[in-house]
């Protein structure tokens, strides 16, 4: 039976898991969550995740959430290979170093700028956080410097979860191609990869979604 996937395509996080399973050739069976309406504290989903965060994956019973977890669940359990996910201690250590990396920073603005604008109505000041972003670029370039993926010669999950994140963010302070360059070529080469399209939908939604936001007196 296909893993189901609670989602939202607006979410980075579940666009990661997407595109992973895209890579992988996996089916999922999803089933989209409104967090605008709060589905997400709904008893039944909290009796799935009492965290109630997407993505969060049930797998014929096993239960996982956080997309860091779940994608490299998935490449483990689906993956014909180790491609995305090298067993390579030294190689993991960095994909891994990559994810965290996501998860406490990259991935954190979703938290802290995105999600209270969508779905809490909250004026949050981009200017404000706009300095930890740049930071946050310039740190992604210097990764950037040494490899042409972001841990290393190949694609791995670290950039399926990263690559969400990044263009999330893209939307609310833009990326400068000349002050960035490696960080524009790293993001321009992911877009030719066939499972960017689960990215691409979601990312169009949140853009919509905030240019709403921005223009309506609400
Ligand atoms: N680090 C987590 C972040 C998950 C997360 O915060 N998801 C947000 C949507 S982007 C969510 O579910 N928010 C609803 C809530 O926390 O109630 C991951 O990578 O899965």
């Amino acid at each position: 039976m296909a893993p189901t996937l609670y989602m939202s395509e607006i979410s980075p996080s579940c666009r990661a898991v997407l595109m992973t399973a895209r890579i992988l050739g996996l089916t999922l069976k999803v089933k989209k969550m409104d967090l605008s309406k709060q589905e997400q504290f709904s008893p039944n989903f909290l009796k799935i995740n009492p965290q109630h965060t997407i993505p969060t994956l049930c797998d014929n019973g096993f239960i996982i959430w956080d997309s860091h977890a779940i994608i490299a669940f998935l490449v483990g359990k689906y993956g014909n290979d180790d491609q995305l996910y090298s067993k390579d201690i030294m190689e993991r250590a960095l994909i891994d170093q990559r994810l965290h990396f996501d998860s406490s920073v990259v991935n954190n603005f979703t938290r802290t700028i995105l999600n209270p604008m969508l779905y809490n109505n909250a004026h949050i000041s981009v200017d404000e956080h706009r300095e930890s972003i740049l930071k946050t670029y310039a740190l992604m370039e210097k990764f950037l410097r040494s490899y042409p993926w972001i841990a290393g010669k190949k694609l791995t999950i670290a950039d399926l979860s990263l690559i969400p994140s990044i263009t999330s963010l893209d939307v609310i302070v833009p990326i400068s191609r000349e002050d960035y360059p490696n960080l524009t070529k790293w993001i321009e080469k992911a877009e030719r990869l066939p499972c960017y399209v689960e990215n691409e939908n979601g990312l169009n939604l949140l853009r919509d979604l905030l240019s709403c936001r921005c223009c309506c007196p609400c």
